[in-house]
């Protein structure tokens, strides 16, 4: 029987707002992740005793954890490199491991994609199962999700950027996979993000949401559209709600933001928008959103309470996006002000 390896049970963490914690545990935190992506002895010291989670082909692995619920597989690098062996292959291949992070306690996160083993090997010796990582989304706590989407971006970002587009010459990584470098010209390749507005509209008592025919069925979500060149955020925001439904704003407030690795890494600026109820009448551009309306609070309470999506067979209802999305946030955000709102009168 093929020796198991042993999950480390270890608390993920994110970058976390400097005056949400102890001060000078973050900062020194986030100085010795910046070492590591300039000093790649230093990185390639850390990544021999480090926590690597698993990837096979883009697609994290996740192991099952208390109460039916799941999380992402993490191993130190030794447990790697021996699987790696038993499994006939390389040790150099934890080398292409990328850094996404260090512990609370300074111990440097990677992910590394061993799509190159037989899946069902290293499913069978790592206890765990490799899962789309959409469906991952629905199976991972909130603290959990964004580094397993920031560790599948930035492999999927080294997959698609191996020659340059300036020379066509093969690009090089540092060892944190910050950055890649092309040799023959000197030109530093970074990971990048597209900047997409995403914005909930409001008329003071409705809600403005919209579906792309791409979307799972009844599903509805806010208006998102990428930003075009040398436009502000709130040039965007105008421009995709006008183009979009044919309506005009009022006012903007920014809510928060996100990195959203689908299709391929966009940065997501998340606002509110109202618009004037006497100019609510939508003009909707069907080749962009199959349809798009507006919802009362209550039709908007009952969506967020809806557990999972509508089945086929099943009467018509509204499903949102999954909790970690800031779809899912903005509409909540929309949600709680309306209700105190109700509450205040
Ligand atoms: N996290 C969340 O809650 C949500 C996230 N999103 C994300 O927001 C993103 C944008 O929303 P969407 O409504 O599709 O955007 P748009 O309304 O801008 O429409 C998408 C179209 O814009 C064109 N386009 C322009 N610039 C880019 C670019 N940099 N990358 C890709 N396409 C571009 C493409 O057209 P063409 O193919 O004709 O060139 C594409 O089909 C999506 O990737 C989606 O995943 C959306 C809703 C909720
Ligand atoms: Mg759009």
């Amino acid at each position: 029987m093929a020796a198991m390896l042993k999950p480390l049970r270890i608390l993920l963490s994110t970058s976390k707002c400097p005056q949400s914690r102890s001060c000078s545990r973050y900062v020194s935190r986030m100085r010795y992740v910046n070492q590591l992506k300039e000093d790649d002895s230093l990185c390639a010291e850390a990544l021999q005793s480090s926590h690597i989670m698993l990837f096979h082909r883009l697609s994290p692995l996740l192991q099952p954890a208390e109460r039916g619920t799941f999380t992402p597989a993490t191993f130190s690098s030794s447990d790697v490199q021996l699987m790696l062996e038993r499994l006939g292959h390389d040790r150099c291949l934890l080398t292409e491991s990328v850094l996404v992070g260090c512990s609370e306690e300074n111990q440097a996160q990677f992910c590394l994609d061993v799509g190159e083993l037989d899946q069902a090997a290293v499913e069978d010796e790592c206890e765990g199962n490799f899962v789309e990582l959409r469906k991952s989304f629905f199976l991972l706590t909130a603290a959990e999700v964004p580094i397993v989407a920031k560790g599948q971006a930035l492999l999927r970002w080294h997959q698609t950027n191996r020659f340059c587009c300036a020379t066509g010459q093969p690009t090089h990584r540092n060892q944190a996979g910050s950055q890649r470098v092309c040799r023959s010209s000197g030109t530093v390749h970074y990971p990048t993000m597209s900047p997409v507005v995403i914005v909930l509209v409001s008329d003071g008592k409705r809600c403005l949401l919209g579906r792309q025919s791409s979307f799972p069925r009844g599903m509805y979500s806010a208006l998102a559209g990428f930003c075009d060149m040398g436009e502000s955020v709130e040039e965007t925001l105008c421009r995709e709600v006008a183009e979009e439904v044919g309506l005009e704003v009022d006012s903007i407030s920014y809510s928060s933001s996100q990195h959203w690795p689908f299709p391929h890494s966009s940065f997501m600026l998340g606002c509110h928008a109202s618009v004037s109820p006497a100019h609510t009448q939508l003009d909707v551009d069907h080749t962009e959103l199959e349809d798009a309306r507006w919802f009362s609070l209550e039709e908007i309470t009952s969506a967020l309470q809806m557990k999972s999506p509508p089945r086929r067979g099943d009467p018509p209802g509204v499903w949102l996006p999954p909790k970690h999305a800031i779809g899912h946030r903005l509409i909540t955000e929309w949600m709680e002000r309306q209700q105190s709102g109700e509450r205040g009168e």
